[in-house]
């Protein structure tokens, strides 16, 4: 069953396994696939106890089978599900560390369920290459050996519940799982949607995805895509330099990523793993043939020395989270090292914005125009970046988008009001205001309506109301 849009078609090949290919042209913004979630878990390690039905923090527990944590509002669990529970002898202590792979059992064990054995056994696990690693020992020791010490192994009969199966549950998990926002935003969740893991991964995607409330997946086209071009989705945080993406995709999903940004040193002009040449203090080091070489004077730089920097850098940023002093001092002493848009100065900056929006967003507060145009500063400067590395529809862009204009706009009152510039100049700057804002709006169009991004474009919509009427305002004054 092809769930897909009929401009979509799976195909197979040695190197992808399998992936989603366009076959005929698809327009910016086309739905490609909808999909309900197969399976939901927590994330290994949380302590978080949550109803087993509609995953929002419980302190509940079904009555039948006193096993699996469930809210007084969501009724029942899966019968057949609660009957195999109560036969359960010894449910290990952390829930969350098997309640996934419980879960998938008791699917594959349900005849009225065959369709997820089907799919499950489909699913990619990359078995050999996890076999004793260390991703492998920390399932053995957190889900498998506390489950083969209960009594599941004689309560699921269709299938030999060994180490060797247990290892390719958590596998598929790992290899193929969505991490979602819990209910209510409080946390995260995993889930499996096998059409939408279909996907090959680009480092520059030409999908999004959304979920929504009720665990429903949608993807969009984020641009048009060519037919014969394939359809993917990005694994990974757009924002990572290229051997942090590099490295978590190898550890994590098992390959090397060859995508154009991957493979570009400058990362499509972006330049988001480059340093500054300390020759020539203008020109970016990028790396080539394992030499980091000036683009501007072609100085070599000891490759060793350069990683240290970085790794100095990657220990300053971790340190400043939080401190909006330490994280500006940081900021400061390394814009004079590493390239303007290398992604730990994208990271200090983005923390210096999350601070500044709190404080912004704090009514006691009264902010004045140095850090509204702090705030714009670091806002556009991150647009940049996302404007090369998320070229398409995008939610960060958007975020971002709305986030440079509301201070942009608050800076042009405040300078009006002090006589800094003129009538005509506030009304071109709202004029610009308006116009990212209708652009944050359309991005962010594709938004569950009930997901924060979905409530933000209901925000920007008031917002560009109230504009509107600002700038006819404006223009009537004499
Ligand atoms: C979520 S699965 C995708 C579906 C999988 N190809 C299948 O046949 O079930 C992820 C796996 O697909 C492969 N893959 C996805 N994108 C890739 C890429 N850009 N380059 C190489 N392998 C990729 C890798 O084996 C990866 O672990």
């Amino acid at each position: 069953m092809n769930k897909f849009n009929n401009k979509c078609s799976v195909e197979k090949n040695e190197q992808l396994g399998r992936y989603v290919v366009a076959v005929q042209d698809i327009d910016e913004g086309e739905t490609i696939l909808t999909e309900k979630s197969i399976l939901i878990f927590p994330v290994l390690g949380d302590e978080t106890q949550r109803c087993c039905q509609c995953f929002k923090k419980t302190g509940d527990i079904c009555k039948s089978c006193k096993k699996f944590p469930i809210c007084a509002s969501c009724g029942p669990h899966n019968d057949f599900e609660c009957q195999i529970l109560q036969k359960l002898d010894k449910m290990p202590r952390k829930l969350s560390n098997v309640f996934g792979v419980i879960r998938c059992l008791i699917q594959m064990e349900n005849f009225e369920n065959v369709e997820f054995a089907e799919v499950f056994d489909s699913m990619e696990a990359h078995q050999t290459e996890r076999r004793g690693t260390a991703i492998w020992k920390t399932h053995h020791k957190t889900t498998i050996e506390p489950l083969l010490q209960s009594n599941i192994k004689s309560l699921i009969k269709s299938v030999d519940v060994d180490t060797d199966l247990l290892q390719r549950i958590c596998g598929v998990f790992d290899v193929n799982s969505f991490e979602i926002r819990a209910p209510g935003g409080l946390g995260c969740l995993r889930s499996l949607f096998p059409y939408a893991a279909l996907l090959a991964h680009d480092c520059v995607a030409n999908t999004m995805v959304s979920i929504d409330d009720h665990f429903q997946m949608k993807i969009s086209s984020n641009r048009p895509i060519k037919a014969g071009e394939m359809v993917t989705y990005c694994y990974t945080n757009p924002l990572w330099g290229t051997s942090k993406r590099r490295e978590s995709l190898l550890v994590g999903k098992y390959f090397n990523c060859m995508c154009k940004r991957c493979e570009d040193s400058s990362e499509l002009g972006s330049h988001m793993s480059s340093v500054l040449c300390p020759s020539c203090s203008e020109g970016a080091l990028i790396i080539r043939n394992f030499n980091w070489r000036c683009i501007e004077c072609n100085t070599i730089e000891d490759p060793i020395k350069v990683e240290e920097i970085v790794a100095d850098a990657e220990v300053s940023v971790k340190e400043s989270e939080g401190n909006l002093r330490l994280l500006e001092t940081t900021l400061r002493r390394y814009s004079k090292i590493l390239h303007t848009n290398h992604h730990l100065l994208v990271d200090l900056k983005q923390n210096v914005c999350a601070i500044l929006r709190k404080l912004i967003m704090n009514p006691a507060f009264n902010p004045n125009v140095e850090l509204l145009q702090r705030k714009a500063q670091l806002c556009g400067e991150i647009l940049e970046v996302l404007k090369i590395v998320q070229p398409g529809i995008s939610r960060m862009k958007a975020i971002a988008l709305q986030e440079f204009a509301m201070p942009t706009a608050d800076i042009a009152r405040m300078q009006f009001d002090s006589g800094k510039i003129t009538k005509e100049q506030l009304k071109k700057t709202l004029e610009k205001c308006q116009q990212d804002l209708k652009e944050a709006a359309r991005m962010l169009f594709y938004e569950p309506v009930e997901s924060p991004e979905g409530q933000l474009a209901r925000n920007i919509m008031l917002d560009l109301k109230e504009l509107q009427e600002e700038i006819k305002d404006v223009g009537s004054w004499e």
